[in-house]
């Protein structure tokens, strides 16, 4: 099923502004939000002068605050499939995303079969605001072919004058930042990345 994630990384450092504006772009359709590292420099710059002392304790600590999707870098581990099975065990959807700089055949077929979520991203991982990596796009057609079943998410510089190269590589979950929170009709940006997403899932049904 089509997504659209909104990445509010992009936002200015208020914490009232952060929550109205995810309550108004879920209004305007947008349905998961994508958080990491990001959110923690937006709490930086509303505060700068406290020391983030950043308690990680992964699974258990994101699965206790709630989470409903858990999502790695393959790059990160050495056992991404008992990593996908202590998510699981929490009750969470597994993801596992690729960086700019990693094949697609670091998603073995195991990792892949386990795995709920495959991530690629198409800026290196960090900020928002980066530009569209359009050489990370043939990884998803790769992807696609191998789990038609998955979801497929991009995340990066995605917008209306990226979202075609995404949809029709086979991606069904889109993650957008600064395209939704710098646009003047964010609702309206939102739903052209859904309806794009939705025809492009038709067609590659319909083969
Ligand atoms: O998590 C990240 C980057 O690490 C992304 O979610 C970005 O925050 C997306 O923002 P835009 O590229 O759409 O501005």
């Amino acid at each position: 099923m089509p997504r659209a994630i909104i990445s509010p990384s992009v936002l200015a450092s208020d914490f009232g502004q952060l929550t109205a504006e995810c309550k108004r772009m879920i209004k305007g359709g947008a349905e998961w939000l994508h958080m990491g590292a990001p959110i923690l420099s937006c709490v930086h710059k509303g505060v700068p002068d406290i020391f983030m002392d950043c308690h990680m304790m992964w699974v258990d600590d994101i699965a206790d605050a709630g989470g409903a999707l858990y999502c790695f870098h393959i790059e990160a581990t050495t056992d991404p499939v008992s990593l996908i099975k202590a998510i699981h065990a929490r009750q969470m959807k597994a993801g596992v995303a690729i960086s700019p700089d990693t094949p697609s055949t670091a998603i073995t077929d195991e990792i892949g079969k386990e795995a709920d979520m495959l991530l690629v991203m198409t800026v290196y991982p960090g900020r928002g605001g980066q530009k569209f990596l359009e050489r990370c796009v043939p990884k998803v057609a790769e992807l696609r072919a191998r789990f038609p079943e998955k979801d497929i998410e991009v995340d990066g510089g995605v917008g209306p004058k990226t979202i075609d190269v995404c949809a029709d590589a086979g991606s069904n979950v889109i993650v957008a930042g600064t395209a939704i929170f710098g646009a003047e009709d964010p609702e309206a940006v939102i739903q052209t990345l859904k309806s794009t997403v939705d025809r492009a899932q038709a067609k590659i049904a319909s083969k």
